[in-house]
């Protein structure tokens, strides 16, 4: 093993990232949001970076995982896996099914296993290493995948209903309330002025169908032509899902996660030549056989973080070409350092027939030293050692004092709980909602 690829030290730093008042079905986005950092530090001084959640959940894992590293290389993707296995504990033990079986507390994560919880750990770590050992090579990550097949990724606007600013506490933005169609329309006309963003996604799953018909409707009369989507988080009924499809036949591109598991997914995909696709039913290699062999998804949104990183993405993408199903890239709050990882990644997957979705333009704060700038709807994929970011350490010690001194109201992402700040009579909505 050549010595200086050998980890020495791995630093976690937990942080607290603002966020606005985005809506989505469970209830609205908390002013703070928790994201982890992880450090990776090689014998030879080469530091590599990665970003995952940040919730309590996470942080256990991520802790064991931190202590167990040292004395690896970062070269020992797999052995990661294994590792994450024997020190976190083991996926298949025994009532581990049941958990399988519930979704997560925010409900907008499909499945939440204690293996999905661990890889979305691991994710971090693989990222980490990939930068370290990228920068000690002089190589981008994209090269340590095997190679860019394109220079930029486009991304799509994501659309969100929205307050003006948070009922209590919270950053001002100046983006205003959306919360019809015309507020949805001007919030993509901005993304489309300052990004050039040609693709646009709606969060749906907040108002009911008819209002959310009229704002895509609205969308695709201001925007003639260009690819649309709509994403309730699971929130219709088959029926309700069906009756959205036949409204919107011919204005969308696809419709994400009309409904929640892949037996009503199958059944809405039976009676629609509308395109489906999740990042809810199928989150997991687990899940894939049962979603493929229905026909319940065309296209899945992979999430680095929720598949075990850039070379599990990779392998997800193999599945989907083999089974001719689409891939494109879910997106949740995150940073610079995770929008690279998407960025190099999805460099490398051919074929990737729609834009990505990232939350980045909603985020106001960082922790690396330049934000990344979207430029006719795209990212260029650097070819700088690594994943081409930097850290500013004084970004970073701001966002995890934020971390430190918070009174626990913000360090498990709830939106539901949120909601009630506004609304003190909120309950997370039974799902399907309508
Ligand atoms: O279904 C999706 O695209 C997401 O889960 C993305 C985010 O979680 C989004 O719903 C949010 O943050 O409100
Ligand atoms: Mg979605």
């Amino acid at each position: 093993m050549h010595t200086d690829l050998v980890i020495e030290d791995v630093r976690l730093t937990p942080i607290l990232v603002a966020d606005p008042p985005l809506l989505n079905t469970q209830g609205v986005h908390q002013p703070y949001t928790p994201r982890l950092i992880v450090e990776v530090v090689t014998r030879g001084g080469v530091t590599g970076v990665g970003e995952t959640y940040g919730d309590g959940t996470y942080l256990d894992p991520a802790n064991t995982l931190a202590r167990a590293l040292p004395g690896r290389a970062v070269t020992d993707l797999n052995g990661l896996f294994t590792l994450a296995d024997e020190v976190c504990g083991d996926s298949r033990q025994a009532g581990d099914r049941e958990a399988d079986l519930r979704v997560d507390a925010g409900g907008l994560r499909g499945v939440r296993s204690a293996e999905k919880i661990r890889l979305s750990v691991v994710s971090a770590f693989e990222v980490a290493c990939l930068d370290a050992l990228g920068k000690a090579l002089g190589l981008p990550v994209h090269a340590l995948l095997g190679g860019k097949v394109r220079d930029t990724v486009e991304y799509s606007a994501y659309l969100f209903y929205r307050w003006a600013h948070h009922p209590r506490g919270g950053e001002r933005d100046d983006w205003g309330a959306a919360l019809d169609p015309a507020g949805i329309v001007a919030q993509a006309r901005r993304f489309a002025d300052t990004y050039g963003f040609a693709s646009f996604k709606l969060k749906g799953g907040v108002f009911p169908p008819d209002q959310e018909i009229a704002a895509i409707r609205a969308l695709a009369e201001a925007f003639p032509g260009r690819p649309l989507r709509l994403d309730p988080n699971g929130a219709w009924s088959v029926p309700t899902a069906l009756y959205v499809a036949e409204q919107l036949h011919g204005a969308l591109e696809y419709l994400e996660d009309p409904t929640s598991g892949t037996e009503s997914m199958a059944a809405v995909s039976a009676a629609t030549d509308i395109p489906l696709a999740t990042n809810m039913c199928v989150t997991t290699f687990a899940e894939v056989p049962e979603a493929f062999a229905t026909g319940a998804v065309q296209i899945v949104l992979s999430d680095h973080h929720y598949w075990g990183g850039l070379h599990r993405t990779r392998e997800l993408a193999a599945l989907c070409r083999t089974f001719g199903v689409g891939l494109a890239m879910h997106s949740n709050t995150h940073l610079g350092i995770s929008l690279a990882a998407m960025t190099h990644v999805a460099a490398t997957v051919p074929g990737l027939a729609y834009a990505c979705d990232s939350h980045y333009p909603w985020q106001t704060e960082d922790v690396i030293t330049e934000r990344p700038t979207f430029t006719a709807g795209r990212l260029p994929v650097s070819d700088a050692p690594g994943l081409g970011v930097e850290l500013d350490r004084d970004r970073l010690a701001a966002l995890h004092r934020r971390w430190l001194d918070d009174d626990g109201t913000h360090r498990e992402r709830d939106d539901a709980a949120a909601m009630r700040r506004g609304d003190p009579e909120w309950v997370a909505p039974v799902i399907p909602r309508w």
